[in-house]
């Protein structure tokens, strides 16, 4: 699994949007919800599949790279499902998560949303900026075309039989959108490919028993049995493995995860994401009263353990600490409920250990770790970074949550105080809201007077929740400055 180094703003977004956060891709296809005559899930999934059917396994050219939101007007993407899974999924991106990632999440979360098994996660897909060709698989084709379809995808025909009777599992065919082939009337307007709701192996007893009502598999439009000539093109040997329900949940990880996993050759994926043990986040560093002020939240997973933790720092230059380092308790630890993702994965919720240290200005901070102590007769143990310790970059370029504000009608105004800045500086936040990123310049502030060192610059953010990095040259040295989040508890 992959390894939180902090910080990381990828690994950090994506832990966020798969285990912690209440957001549209975590939240919407919970219990299977229905949506449309079908259920979220199934508009999610379907949406996956036709985004990385563009794919190209001898180019290796496309993928799941969200060009889908380019190709929703060819005849092979019909369906109000596409459009509004898009948009579902439209305020989550950021600076660093794409929509092509959201994507992948969103598919996933469908499969355990329905009761199906949990699919890992890779990130670091790139969004397309332009469509993909029109190489979706359509119900007309015939047996030939669907095997070479798949065989450019990366499957091979009996992967493309389990494919397929993965993905329809869930959700059915709209008549308003085939109207030739859900030929006769059906009073919730589609006739769905299983009797019953959920991610399960539903789909294949019923095909290998006779009584599916799968439109694919018996409509009466013969041209269009594309179901049927997929699972039978072995004799129904894929669909007769597919029968017991633990194979079939195994070889749906396996493809669906493929699938998500299928990316243009210049994309490389992080190793899956699992609930980090131990996450740094919410960290803020900034000048107040004559000190610096450093917050910072220590997030560990909630084993039950009535644990105790202690924040441990050291100067950045010159001597102001204990050898041991400079050290505080908590001042909360507050208890975060998990994702449904997180819960199927056993991490019932997190707890949040949070900090906030009085720092002295002239030594200022150069890294932090923590103690964590069992309270079990357990020798404590240090949490450092795995070894390399949290270290602060600098103290240059500081975001100032206490001097930033937030109005009801403009957003944020973000301030931002940058040490001795006594020649030339150039700064500007990149900064998302919505789903958009923009770039906006810096001006100095006139309502927030220079002291202890820093002088202040401030920028006008639209929305309440932009995530931002600040981008500075300051004396001809640049910055970097993720602001994830403009507030916290301590502010
Ligand atoms: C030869 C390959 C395939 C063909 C011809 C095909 C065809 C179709 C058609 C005609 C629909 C109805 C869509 C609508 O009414 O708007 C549909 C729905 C769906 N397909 Fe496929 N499909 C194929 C493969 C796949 C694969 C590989 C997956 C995913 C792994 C998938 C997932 C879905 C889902 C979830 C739905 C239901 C959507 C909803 O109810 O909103 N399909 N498919």
């Amino acid at each position: 699994a992959a390894v939180f180094n902090w910080p990381d703003p990828l690994l950090d977004s994506l832990d966020h949007l798969l285990y912690l956060t209440a957001t549209p891709v975590s939240t919407l296809a919970l219990n299977c919800g229905m949506r449309d005559n079908s259920t979220v899930a199934a508009q999610w999934l379907r949406l996956a599949y036709h985004d990385m059917a563009t794919h190209d396994s001898t180019t290796g050219t496309g993928g799941l790279d969200a060009s889908i939101a380019f190709e929703l007007d060819r005849p092979q993407n019909v369906g109000v499902g596409m459009t509004i899974s898009l948009l579902d999924f439209a305020s989550v991106p950021n600076q660093y998560v794409g929509k092509a990632d959201v994507i992948a999440i969103g598919a996933i979360n469908a499969v355990v949303g329905c009761g199906g098994p949990a699919i890992p996660f890779r990130g670091g897909r790139i969004d397309a900026t332009e469509a993909g060709p029109a190489t979706v698989p359509e119900p007309q084709q015939d047996l030939a075309s669907h095997v070479a379809s798949f065989k450019a995808q990366g499957f091979s025909e009996t992967e493309m039989i389990s494919l397929v009777a993965c993905g329809h599992s869930l959700g059915g065919v709209q008549q308003v959108d085939f109207p030739l082939i859900v030929t006769e009337d059906v009073p919730t307007g589609i006739q769905t490919f299983v009797s019953t709701v959920g991610f399960d192996n539903t789909v294949v007893k019923e095909y290998l028993k006779g009584t599916t009502e799968n439109v694919l598999v018996v409509g009466s439009n013969i041209t269009t049995r594309s179901d049927l000539r997929i699972f039978s093109s072995d004799g129904n040997v894929t669909m007769q493995s597919l029968a017991s329900p633990e194979t079939f949940n195994a070889v749906c990880v396996d493809l669906i995860g493929r699938m998500l996993d299928t990316v243009p050759s210049t994309v490389t994926l992080t190793d899956p994401i699992e609930p980090f043990d131990f996450k740094v986040w919410n960290t803020f560093l900034f000048p107040q009263g004559g000190s610096l002020a450093f917050l910072a939240t220590l997030r560990i997973i909630d084993t039950g353990l009535n644990r105790t933790v202690t924040m441990f720092w050291k100067e950045r230059t010159g001597t102001f600490c204990p050898a041991a380092g400079c050290s505080i308790p908590p001042f909360k630890v507050s208890t975060d409920d998990a994702t449904f993702l997180a819960t199927v994965k056993g991490v019932m919720a997190f707890k949040s250990h949070l900090f906030n240290a009085t720092i002295d200005l002239a030594t200022s901070i150069s890294h932090f770790w923590f103690e964590v102590n069992d309270n079990d007769g357990s020798a404590p143990f240090i949490v450092d970074n795995h070894g390399a310790n949290y270290t602060i970059d600098h103290d240059v370029v500081l975001y100032d949550p206490r001097r930033s504000s937030v109005t009801e009608f403009d957003g944020w105004m973000m301030v931002v105080g940058v040490k001795d800045p006594s020649t030339s500086i150039n700064m500007t936040a990149l900064t998302t809201f919505a789903g958009k990123t923009v770039t906006v310049p810096f001006e100095l502030d006139s309502s927030n007077p220079s002291t202890d060192g820093y002088t202040f610059y401030t920028s006008q953010l639209r929305g309440p929740t932009p995530t931002t990095t600040v981008l500075a040259a300051v004396n001809g040295t640049a910055y970097s400055l993720w602001v994830p989040f403009m507030t916290t508890p301590g502010v």
